[in-house]
């Protein structure tokens, strides 16, 4: 058992190290528990290597510490990773590895989170079981934790398909695929990104779109939209900053998407979508080009099940494929884990109270970074807002702790 003077953060990625380096500042001690071997596992094992920030540095950068002024305004992954290696070392946040929480649950009577892990190593087949003890635990395994497999792609659902089946979490290019034909499945901003990649290393993409989808230009005349988003934030109501983005890409992408494949949603605006639903515009980076081409086959329709060849749809028709890539999303993982705070934590594992109040969960010191459907503008929100908080409880707490110790020994 191991007690723990600070909060037990659970996840080293941008949520953890950016909760960890604030709490750092604000002379708390932490302690992060990892289940990967490595910071950021999202950002350094699951994706792919052409990924880029898509939103400007400015809105990327965690607190405390700027990016490089050398950066370009879109990072890529491995500038990012740098940058987040270095904003661990420079906040001393040493993650405790290969810990996979698999039970954190409040203890009433101690007034304590009891906070249990396991390690599972390929070296050893048995599991190492740890158990951490303190007043504050922080939520901070994210949003994108777990993939997302629908049932009709799992080995139960399909029949007869050969090829590999893989999450997009898995790819990192298209070089294997070279020649193939692949079956893209989603729209999201993996889905075209993987897409566009796959064209790119001489494979041939078909991507399922079975709903609709907003998509916007990154860029309008050299300005971020999603600087010009935020700008306008300030002086609009949301809805009609959203009505000026559809108008935006009407202009910047072609009026021609639905002809495409790629039908608007008619309900909520993309900056809405996002907020209400967690369903990211996509911010195009070539892929739309390739679509009008004809690179990138746009196919309308789910998939039933996956069959010799390829893919039964469930209007009937057949699609061939040698190889499929699930771009169908991630979910968090809390409800796995979290034990006994099903009244804060939603089915989902998002905290029931909305934006911006959902980073402090009750009265038991419970506390959640990065699962405000912000990105890491959100993360960073989350991160001071947390540290502040706590840390009033920590310093308040040591003088009362040393206070009475000193008048007791008196
Ligand atoms: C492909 C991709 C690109 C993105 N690009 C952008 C972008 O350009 N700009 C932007 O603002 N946002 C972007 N996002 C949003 C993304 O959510 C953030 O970039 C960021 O990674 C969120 O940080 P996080 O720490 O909350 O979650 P994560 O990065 O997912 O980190 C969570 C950590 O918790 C660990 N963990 C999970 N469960 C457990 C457990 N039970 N026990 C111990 N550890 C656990 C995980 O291994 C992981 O290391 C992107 C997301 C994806 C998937
Ligand atoms: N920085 C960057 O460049 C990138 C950022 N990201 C971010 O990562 C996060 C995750 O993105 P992403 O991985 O694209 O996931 P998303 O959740 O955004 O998209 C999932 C897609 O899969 C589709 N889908 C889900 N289930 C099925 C199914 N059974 N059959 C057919 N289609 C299905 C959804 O369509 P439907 O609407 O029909 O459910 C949707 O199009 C986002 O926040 C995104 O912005 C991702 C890639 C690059
Ligand atoms: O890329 C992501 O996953 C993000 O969460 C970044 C993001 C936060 N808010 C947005 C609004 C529009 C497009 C992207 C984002």
């Amino acid at each position: 058992m191991t007690w723990v003077n600070g909060p037990i953060v659970v996840g080293a990625g941008p949520a953890g190290l950016a909760v960890a380096a604030c709490l750092d500042t604000h002379g708390v001690p932490s302690v992060v528990l990892e289940r990967d071997d490595c910071i950021a596992s999202l950002w350094q094992r699951r994706t792919y290597d052409r990924l880029r920030l898509h939103l400007p540095k400015q809105f990327c950068e965690l607190p405390g510490m700027p990016f490089p002024a050398d950066f370009p305004e879109y990072p890529s992954k491995h500038q990012f990773l740098s940058y987040l290696h270095s904003y661990a070392a420079r906040f001393h946040v040493a993650p405790r590895f290969n810990r996979a929480v698999v039970s954190a649950q409040f203890d009433h009577a101690a007034g304590l989170w009891r906070v249990h892990t396991e390690t599972s190593s390929s070296s050893s087949p048995a599991t190492a079981e740890e158990e951490y003890i303190g007043r504050w635990l922080v939520v901070a395994t994210g949003e994108n934790a777990e993939r997302i497999i629908p049932p009709e792609y799992s080995s139960s659902g399909s029949s007869g398909f050969s090829g590999p089946v893989s999450h997009v979490s898995e790819y990192k290019s298209g070089a294997p695929y070279a020649g193939k034909k692949v079956l893209v499945v989603g729209c999201g901003n993996s889905g075209m990104e993987v897409s566009l990649d796959l064209c790119d290393h001489g494979a041939r993409p078909a991507m399922i779109v079975r709903g609709a989808v907003h998509v916007l230009p990154r860029d309008v005349l050299g300005v971020a939209t999603f600087s010009l988003a935020s700008l306008l934030l300030r002086f609009l109501p949301l809805r009609l900053v959203d009505g000026l983005l559809v108008f935006l890409a009407g202009v910047f992408l072609g009026a021609d998407l639905p002809r495409l494949g790629l039908r608007r949603p008619t309900g909520a605006g993309p900056l809405e979508m996002k907020n209400s639903k967690g369903r990211t515009p996509v911010l195009d980076v070539g892929a739309l080009d390739k679509i009008r081409k004809g690179d990138i086959e746009v196919v309308n329709a789910g998939v039933k099940r996956l069959v010799a060849g390829g893919a039964e749809l469930v209007d009937g028709r057949f699609v061939a494929a040698d190889a499929v890539v699930l771009a169908t999303g991630y979910h968090s993982n809390v409800p796995q884990w979290l034990k006994g705070s099903e009244c804060l934590f939603s089915g989902e594992g998002y905290p029931k109270v909305g934006f911006p109040e959902g980073w402090k969960l009750g009265e038991s010191g419970l506390y959640s970074v990065g699962f405000t459907r912000r990105g890491l503008a959100g993360v960073s929100l989350d991160a001071v807002r947390v540290a502040a908080d706590i840390a009033t409880a920590y310093h308040n707490n040591n003088t009362n702790t040393n206070t009475s110790s000193s008048s007791a020994s008196v």
